[in-house]
């Protein structure tokens, strides 16, 4: 088993009958979406479950794990996420996958915050991964200058020679800061920039962060 797959399965053993559930995105988040999908056809674990992007529930879709919408929950019991980076204090990058707005909307509403790693996304302190933000493309060009600003340097994010498109119909702008030692305060300043949807910035969210490494051990680190 890779180190990705052993956070997602630990993740996985924290689920009990009758608890809502949301999906993460990306490929550690893939290992724990099927393993959901085992428990729920072979233990006939019973969850509700919501996911954080159109590729997670297409994926959760063909397992048969039961999805709701947001008119039938209020809160989720834990929500189980990959991430691009964790620091020490559990402050995370997100949105390498492009779904950052969806997670961070369903982080929001999580009791308990599962982040999964393996052990090349745990660092001393955060920006070495170009940190996502969606921002809605009308006007783009200004949203880049104005985050240039901020000392990041800002890249749009491409597929097949045309911006990428989120699930939410925005851009994504990669931004390189070199070192985030204040995620919450740069988090702050990145929101209040018009046109900027959301950061890949997750501060004080996560409770649980499950690290996989390659000699086949795990570690859990908690809040
Ligand atoms: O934030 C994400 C998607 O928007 C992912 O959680 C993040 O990119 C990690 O992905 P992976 O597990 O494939 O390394």
């Amino acid at each position: 088993m890779n180190a990705k797959q052993l956070a997602a399965e630990a993740a996985v053993a924290l689920i009990k009958d009758g608890m809502k559930v949301g999906l993460g995105t990306g490929s550690t988040a893939y290992f724990a979406i099927q393993k959901i999908g085992q428990r729920v056809q072979e233990e006939g674990l019973k969850v509700t479950c919501i996911a954080t992007s159109i590729q997670s529930e297409e994926l959760a879709q063909s397992l048969k794990i039961p999805m709701v919408g947001f008119e039938q929950l209020e809160r989720l019991d834990i929500t189980i996420d990959g991430a691009d980076e964790a620091d020490h204090h559990l402050q995370l990058i997100k949105g390498g996958g492009g779904a950052l707005l969806r997670e961070k909307i369903i982080a929001y509403i999580t009791d308990h915050y599962v982040t999964i790693v393996d052990e090349s996304k745990y660092v001393e302190t955060l920006g070495k991964f170009y940190l996502p933000v969606e921002i809605v493309p009308f006007g783009w060009q200004r949203t880049f200058d104005h985050i240039k600003t901020l000392g990041g340097a800002p890249h749009l994010r491409q597929r097949d020679n045309a911006p990428y498109i989120t699930d939410n119909g925005n851009y994504i702008l990669d931004c390189d800061f070199k070192t985030i030692p204040d995620p919450e305060s740069l988090q702050t300043k990145l929101n209040l920039i018009p046109g900027v949807v959301e950061c890949g910035l997750f501060v004080n969210k996560t409770q649980t962060l499950i690290i996989g490494y390659n000699d086949g051990s795990i570690k859990t680190h908690k809040k």
